[in-house]
């Protein structure tokens, strides 16, 4: 666990729809993503148990444990997709608990990426319009915040982020004329064309030989230590789970164990005691 701050940023953001529309001013003044208490529970079956979790910004933490452990019910609740039973989840200061329905889209879409194993690129558009489609889906352009603090359009800072990551030149491809490596590329490009607080990353990399594995990771690491989002990826590799600052353990809903900077062998051997 990274362990709950003793003391909080004395004051949540503004209003309610300024929160969701935009990080708060102080924005490095609150943790990307903190989990407080979270608990989740599917009738009587516990899915969460009481998580605590502080991200800062830059930060990039692996959450591993077996099936059923409750991965996936921290990851939606951290998304806002699932509502904790008890506990509270914020972003950037946000408690998406205060939030309507409309207002915590706008901080999935705006201040939050996803990464995801089965990647979710549409096959009709091209590698620049997937990139740029959270952009281009935004209601209003100018609440997104470009790479570099400039307002560019969706396009340009799609091309950026693809640049960002290695494919500069591939931005005219469709999905089906990439490799898996670059789809995957693709994608977290497009988490990181609104500059998240947050990149959610679900086995990521689940589908890659090692190497091209090893090559996504390595991405998502240096965008995330460069000063950009913090990084909450679920993961069964204990090699993507040693990329990582941190490395949770989840049980039966509750973190049992935390190790720093992890080699994949002190995983495989803490992941034999979950
Ligand atoms: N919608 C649901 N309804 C009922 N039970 C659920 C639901 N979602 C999750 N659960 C239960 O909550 C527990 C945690 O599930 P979760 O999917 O979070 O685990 P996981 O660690 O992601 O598993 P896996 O690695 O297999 O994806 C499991 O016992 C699961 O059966």
């Amino acid at each position: 666990m990274l362990g709950r701050p003793r003391t909080h940023p004395p004051a949540r953001p503004r209003t309610r729809l300024a929160a969701a529309r935009s990080a708060p001013a102080g924005r490095s003044a609150y943790p990307a993503l903190e989990l407080d208490g979270v608990s989740r529970s599917y009738g009587s079956r516990r899915a969460l148990a009481g998580v605590d979790l502080v991200l800062p910004p830059g930060r990039f933490l692996a959450v591993m444990g077996r099936s059923g452990s409750g991965k996936s019910t921290l990851l939606a609740c951290a998304a806002g997709l699932d509502r904790p039973d008890e506990g509270s989840v914020t972003v950037g200061g946000t408690d998406l608990a205060a939030l309507g329905e409309r207002d915590r889209t706008r901080v999935r879409r705006d201040r939050i990426g996803f990464v995801f194993q089965d990647l979710n690129l549409l096959p009709a558009l091209s590698a620049r319009e997937n990139v740029a489609l959270p952009l281009l889906l935004a209601e209003e352009q100018s609440s997104a915040r470009a790479l570099d603090g400039e307002p560019l359009a969706p396009l340009r800072r799609a091309d950026r982020a693809l640049a960002q990551v290695g494919l500069p030149d591939r931005a005219e491809a469709y999905p089906g004329q990439l490799s898996g490596g670059q789809r995957q590329r693709v994608a977290v490009a497009r988490a990181l064309v609104t500059a998240p607080e947050v990149i959610l990353a679900d086995e990521p990399t689940g589908a890659l030989d090692p190497v091209t594995a090893q090559e996504v990771l390595g991405l998502l690491r240096r965008a995330s230590a460069a000063g950009g989002p913090a990084v909450l990826m679920v993961t069964h590799d204990p090699a993507a789970a040693a990329m990582a600052d941190r490395t949770v353990f989840l049980t039966d809903g509750r973190i049992t164990a935390t190790l720093e900077r992890p080699s994949p062998e002190a995983v495989r051997g803490e992941l034999a005691r979950c």
